[in-house]
């Protein structure tokens, strides 16, 4: 036990002196020190009446005493309110200030959760007269740059000089949550998009960010916070674009509008997941400045309070009339059913539409549809228009839709971190939720070791009576039978479709495209 400890201790001696978020328990609002009475009123509106145990930590390290004075890496098991713990000191730090510019900037990895942040701030914010922006592709880039960026207003007959007109563009946000990739975007090319006001720089869902570059839109930020003078260029050319047209946003040190005379105040970094990396090599990429790790308990990984883990051990050729038969005895209630990839995504959610015996509204939701299809996908789910979403990993980190109380994972989850974030879209903020896992027999053993690396002991069997998977037999033989002439028909529209593109010449296009 003890060497299993020591095996699991982090390499990084800040890591391994936590603040323990486990200590802390919840925090009725009129208990909270220093709290703005308008964003008291704006949490009751949203249904809250406490604080919940990492927020009141983060609290004590932003507001007071901590005072923001060190970078943030939170890790804290899904559901358990990461985002309020830095959407409310972000807001009641920037209640103060008296001019608007971007002063703090929100990093998501997908569109969807994105959104979901926002709304986030959206019902704090305005209550201290602040603005919150998204930048995500969602719109066209030129209602986006309208919504982020306030033109002065011209008059008619009069000659303006452009140069005056650049420093007359103004942040329209004081808070603004992103994508990557739209944020690059801004940054390369939105004329009036700056980050040279930014105080506060979250991360969040960190290692899914960390592992992919985008452009190297995190050192591109960095380097454009940088608050001291020296060296500010030298190692930039290796990762700006060659056209970047915004080497003006570089913040300028005692020019910042409300700091005249004083340096920039330093950018500070919150970093947060339920899964957050200790690999010292990944967070040296965020450049933390004096860091402060916040964990829960002991263990490195933790499934939420309430959540109840169950396998159901079948054969493989089953799994398909297992999954039936559970969705059955599940009723009404919402679902999310996870394969390993997009592909079997979409065949598992085909086939489940060809059960006749199933009666309930089944979509998939995965990285092969667009995202206008995923968004809706997403509202009507939400809406409780839909019950079961069949999902691959990619696109539900971070999903926050009230009401789901199982997850299935219908293919094993490879990895801890996996197993983690597929089950965290159930037993959110304390509630109640149920993750099955199917299993042939020969992966039982690995599953319930990977399952105590989250310190889990206990994951039940889950049994369906083999009589009602004898009867949903023939069923299952006539929606093979259906799957297979839909996915036949699916194949030679595409086969159709590309052969009209080839004919148009746009296959030549794509093919110089990529060269
Ligand atoms: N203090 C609170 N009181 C009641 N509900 C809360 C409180 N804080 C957050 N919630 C609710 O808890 C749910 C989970 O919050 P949130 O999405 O921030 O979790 P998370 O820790 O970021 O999870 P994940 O790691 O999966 O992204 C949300 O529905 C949110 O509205």
């Amino acid at each position: 036990m003890e060497e299993a400890k020591k095996k699991s201790m982090p390499v990084l001696p800040w890591m391994r002196s936590p603040v323990d978020v486990s200590l802390f328990e919840d925090c009725p609002l009129d208990h909270l020190p220093c709290l703005d009475p308008r964003l008291k009123v704006a949490l009751q509106n949203m249904g809250i009446s406490s604080l919940f145990p990492v927020q009141v930590a983060v609290w004590q390290e932003t507001i007071g005493p901590g005072l923001f004075e060190r970078d943030l890496c939170i890790n804290s098991p899904t559901g358990s309110g990461k985002t309020l713990s830095y959407a409310l000191p972000i807001v009641q730090t920037l209640s103060n200030r008296a001019v608007r510019c971007l002063r703090a900037l929100v990093v998501l990895p997908t569109r969807d959760l994105a959104l979901q942040v926002k709304d986030v701030f959206a019902a704090i914010a305005p209550a201290v007269g602040l603005s919150v922006g998204l930048a995500v592709g969602q719109s066209s880039i030129a209602d986006e740059i309208s919504e982020l960026i306030k033109r002065p207003k011209l008059e008619a007959g009069i000659c303006y000089d452009p140069e005056d007109l650049l420093q007359e563009l103004q942040s329209a946000v004081d808070i603004l949550v992103a994508t990557p990739g739209r944020l690059m975007d801004h940054i390369n090319a939105t004329r009036g998009f700056t980050l040279e006001h930014l105080c506060y720089l979250v991360v969040d869902e960190t290692d899914r960010l960390l592992r992919e570059a985008y452009q190297a839109w995190l050192p591109t930020v960095l380097q454009l916070t940088r608050s001291d003078n020296e060296n500010r260029f030298s190692d930039a050319s290796t990762f700006l674009p060659s056209a970047f047209g915004s080497l003006k946003t570089i913040r300028r040190c005692g020019v910042e509008r409300g700091f005249k005379d004083k340096p920039n105040p330093r950018l500070v970094k919150m970093v947060l997941s339920a899964t957050l990396t200790q690999d010292p090599n990944k967070l040296a990429q965020l450049d933390l400045h004096h860091p402060l790790f916040l964990t829960t308990g002991e263990t490195r990984y933790k499934l939420p309070e309430r959540l109840e883990s169950y396998k159901l051990i079948c054969e493989s050729k089953l799994k398909p009339l297992y999954l039936v038969a559970l969705l059955q005895s599940l009723g009404e209630e919402k679902c999310i059913v996870f394969t390993s990839s997009v592909e079997s995504t979409h065949r598992l959610c085909t086939l489940l539409n060809h059960f006749g015996e199933l009666r309930i509204k089944i979509k998939e939701y995965s990285g092969l549809q667009r995202q206008s299809v995923r968004s809706k996908t997403l509202k009507a789910f939400r809406e409780g228009k839909i019950q079961v979403l069949v999902s691959s990993d990619a696109m539900t980190r971070g999903m926050d839709v009230e009401g789901v109380n199982n997850v299935v994972n219908y293919d094993k989850p490879a990895y801890i971190k996996t197993y983690i974030h597929r089950a965290g879209r159930t037993a959110r903020a304390g509630q109640l939720g149920r993750c099955f896992t199917l299993l042939h027999k020969d992966e039982v053993k690995r599953f319930k070791k990977l399952l105590q690396k989250a310190d889990n002991d206990s994951c039940p069997v889950h049994s369906i009576p083999s009589s009602l998977i004898e009867s949903l037999r023939p069923v299952y033989k006539s929606a093979l039978d259906k799957l297979k002439e839909t996915v036949e028909s699916e194949a030679h529209r595409k086969r159709t479709i590309g052969f009209k593109l080839s004919r148009m010449g746009k296959g030549r296009v794509t093919g110089r495209a990529k060269q």
